[in-house]
């Protein structure tokens, strides 16, 4: 561990247990307690809890070690119930580690949990006094603050208002208010910003840029497009143990995205035009419904359909769409009218392929949908998720983007 003085966050070796049944936490609790108050008692853990998982237990955080320094930002992610949640209260003295020590230097501006710190019944100017006053400050600075903050929160007219009549999204937007214009020397904040609405999102994540000059962030999102956004380094929790830790953003977001399986092939639709072969092919490789087909960047990609159809259908449109590991799609495959493939089936059966001549998707794993639409789209006849597989390697794995291209740069 380095002694950086500008280290703002350093935890080692953290760990924290639960136990799965309350009456069995309240008796381990007094277990502890009375072992803690033992005189003759040898110490194996913070406050006299074992290290030894007992019946029911479990580890929600184990053996997690970093440093955060000023102008860093730290995404924490991984799976629900990874224990992002649990060590964030550990960082803000909400709950104590079972092992290991957290060390905090200066002022903490936390968004935790929904709502939390807020008295229901007091207004919201009433709350932000109260909370300024949490994070230390007197009156009369967040008198100095308060313009700044109502500005921020875009909640001017309901400030009078008791806070049990706030909105999600309202509640979050005074919280960021806040913590962010009350410049602390750290700030922690939990997925809560999903709750705000796309504009103040982008304005937290503006904020939270702007913040860094002089902060030390860590930030828990499920949102990779914000992790990519704000986050200089990654921890990745994997059933509460750290998987990844580091600074290539590209490794970390691999390491998360392995934890899940890409699912299996799913149908909806009317059911009038059915999907009887599909394959996929780029050079050598090939695969067939509901496998992976490894292409490089910018080869070739051709995919072949067989349709069974209705008899009453005589025209229909067939489109291609390739989705992100998050699941946003990143290129749809049209033809040269800039729509998607119309065709007439003959006999009830029809045989499409597309050829994508340069694969402009970028590294990383990607799932294909097949539309089948009513050529005005107003009925979808069959619509199959993850179809296949498309393992891109090449591009540019240093960029998160979906798709890239090589442009012609002059220095003009
Ligand atoms: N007070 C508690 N008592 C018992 N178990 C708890 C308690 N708090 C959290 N847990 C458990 O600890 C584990 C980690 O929970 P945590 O809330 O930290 O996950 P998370 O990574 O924040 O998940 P999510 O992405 O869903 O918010 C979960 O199994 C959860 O059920």
């Amino acid at each position: 561990m380095s002694n950086d003085s500008e280290v703002l966050i350093r935890a080692e070796h953290v760990s924290k247990k639960f136990c799965r049944s309350l009456r069995r936490s309240l008796w381990y609790g007094v277990q502890d307690m009375a072992t803690a108050l033992n005189p003759w008692h040898q110490d194996s853990g913070h406050d006299g809890s074992t290290r030894e998982l007992r019946y029911d237990e479990f580890w929600a955080v184990r053996d997690v070690s970093f440093e955060v320094k000023r102008g860093e930002c730290l995404g924490l992610i991984g799976h629900n119930g990874a224990g992002k949640s649990t060590l964030l209260k550990m960082l803000n003295s909400l709950n104590r580690p079972d092992e290991g020590r957290i060390t905090m230097r200066g002022r903490v501006g936390a968004l935790i949990e929904l709502g939390a710190g807020f008295n229901p019944i007091l207004t919201g100017r009433e709350n932000i006094y109260n909370q300024a006053a949490l994070l230390g400050f007197s009156k009369r600075e967040t008198d100095a603050k308060l313009d700044a903050i109502i500005d921020f929160s875009e909640l001017e007219e309901f400030l009078d208002m008791p806070m049990r009549n706030y909105s999600s999204g309202m509640k979050v937007k005074l919280g960021f208010a806040v913590s962010s214009q009350m410049e602390p020397d750290i700030l922690l904040i939990d997925e809560v910003l999903a709750v705000g609405d796309v504009g103040f999102r982008y304005k937290c994540l503006n904020k939270i840029a702007d913040l860094l000059d002089n902060c030390a962030v860590i930030f828990v999102s499920h949102s990779m497009t914000q992790v990519m956004r704000v986050c200089t380094e990654l921890l990745v929790l994997n059933r509460g143990k750290p998987e990844y830790l580091g600074r290539s953003l590209p490794d970390g977001l691999e390491t998360y995205f392995r934890l899940f399986s890409a699912g299996s092939t799913s149908v909806v639709g009317s059911g009038e035009i059915q999907i009887t072969k599909v394959k996929a092919s780029c050079g050598q490789n090939t695969c067939e419904l509901g496998g992976v087909v490894l292409a490089r960047h910018g080869d070739r990609l051709c995919v072949q359909l067989d349709l069974k159809c209705d008899d009453h259908i005589d025209r229909a449109t067939a489109q291609v769409l390739f989705w992100n590991q998050e699941l946003i799609p990143v290129l749809d495959a049209v033809g040269q009218d800039g729509h998607g493939q119309q065709f007439s089936p003959k006999d009830g059966n029809a045989s499409l392929s597309l050829e994508l001549d340069a694969l402009p998707l970028n590294a990383g794993a990607h799932q294909v949908s097949i539309v089948l639409t009513a050529s005005d789209l107003s009925r979808t006849y069959c619509h199959m998720s993850n179809s296949f597989g498309v393992n891109v390697v090449g591009g540019s794995p240093a960029s998160r983007a979906g798709c890239v291209a090589t442009g012609t740069w002059a220095i003009t």
